[in-house]
């Protein structure tokens, strides 16, 4: 397949520099849905958000309108349940191009969203901070290389809510254009974490690796550039995206190779206990003997699943470890409320970074 193909249709690529800025916003009224403007909308802003635009219709307007057929109905608990279930209304932002994991985590927690490609993680987390998309896929550890670090810390350092968790099989295949033997190639491109999970694969074609910001985008580099020397780490179906030609199929080092990605919103979901929930904190102790041991005793005492323990260093002026914690167990379950106030007794920083269904569905 030509690489032109991937020129004349690039996808819609969220830049950092592209959110609006802080500016005040002005409110076109021609935008309003007609029905709306038949009624004479006072409109007011308030901050710098669309959810704080208030409309206002005076009464005198609401009298001489013929038209209140037309107004807005309110939503039925039917409809926010299919949508949310189904994710058509949403629009979910990943990192990297069309063809990256990170888009296919994006469609498997929400079917019929719109995956939004942005150039970094921080440009996804802001799009979300800036309601120019409703989530963000992050991923957060791999069976095969572990925690991604980096990401604990975005979580940190924004103010998004988990809502989701999916976990996705992993399959990369090694693919080059077409006409270019295995043989031929003398380097390898893919995101880190790719390249580590096919390690010994690849030290075996003796290849020498070349970091970039995404799987798929390598695949996008190699087909761009036509390179003849050079052969991309990504999925079968970032190769029939941009036109390679698989050469080698499963190369990661084990065949369980499944990398679990969080869904973040602006809003927190209101924790059930209809069905399996997890709920994730982060936390920091003070220095002291046993302390980490009376900080997990409070899970202990209440037969609270620990399902993830990450201890990350943090370069604060007060503390220096941060404890990220993942637990069975909704935040709706009177234990967790018990667990947590216990444990705010000598933590010396709490926060619950979201409470979600647990993803139980197959790879
Ligand atoms: O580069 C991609 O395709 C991604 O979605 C990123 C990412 C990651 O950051 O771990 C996602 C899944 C795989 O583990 C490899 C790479």
């Amino acid at each position: 397949m030509a690489a032109s193909r991937i020129v004349a249709h690039p996808p819609p690529y969220l830049h950092r520099q592209s959110p609006p800025s802080d500016a005040a916003p002005s409110l076109n009224l021609t935008l309003l849905p007609k029905r709306y403007r038949n009624l004479g909308i006072c409109a007011s802003l308030r901050g710098d958000k669309p959810h704080s635009v208030e409309l206002r219709a005076t009464t005198s307007d609401v009298v001489v309108s013929r038209d209140l057929l037309s107004l807005p109905r309110p939503l039925s608990s039917t409809q926010l349940s299919a949508s949310v279930s189904d994710g058509s209304c949403l629009r979910v932002a990943y990192q990297g191009v069309h063809g990256a994991y990170s888009e296919s985590a994006a469609q498997k927690a929400y079917p019929n969203c719109e995956a939004v490609p942005c150039e970094q993680f921080e440009t996804a987390f802001d799009a979300v901070e800036r309601w120019l998309v409703d989530r963000a896929v992050l991923p957060i550890e791999n069976s095969l290389g572990g925690s991604i670090h980096r990401n604990y810390d975005l979580l940190l350092r924004h103010s998004l809510h988990i809502v989701g968790e999916v976990n996705f099989a992993v399959c990369h295949c090694l693919m080059a254009n077409h006409g270019v033997k295995r043989e031929d190639l003398k380097r390898v491109l893919s995101h880190p974490q790719a390249l580590a999970q096919c390690e010994n694969t690849l030290t075996k074609f003796g290849l020498v690796r070349e970091a970039v910001d995404d799987t798929a985008g390598a695949a996008k580099h190699v087909a761009y550039h036509k390179l003849q020397d050079a052969g991309a780490v990504a999925s079968s179906a970032a190769a029939k995206i941009y036109g390679l030609n698989i050469l080698d199929q499963d190369i990661q080092d084990d065949s369980d190779n499944v990398t679990r990605f969080l869904m973040l919103a602006r809003e927190p979901i209101i924790p059930g206990t209809d069905r399996r929930f997890k709920t994730s904190i982060v936390f920091s102790l003070e220095e002291g003997p046993g302390i980490l041991f009376k900080a997990l005793a409070v899970f202990a005492l209440r037969q609270i699943n620990l399902t993830k323990v990450c201890c990350l260093s943090w370069h604060h002026l007060y503390f220096d470890y941060l404890f990220y914690v993942d637990f069975e167990t909704s935040m709706a379950d009177q234990s967790a409320q018990n667990a947590l106030r216990h444990l705010k007794e000598f933590a010396t920083f709490l926060r619950v970074l979201g409470s979600y269904p647990v993803d139980t569905s197959s790879m």
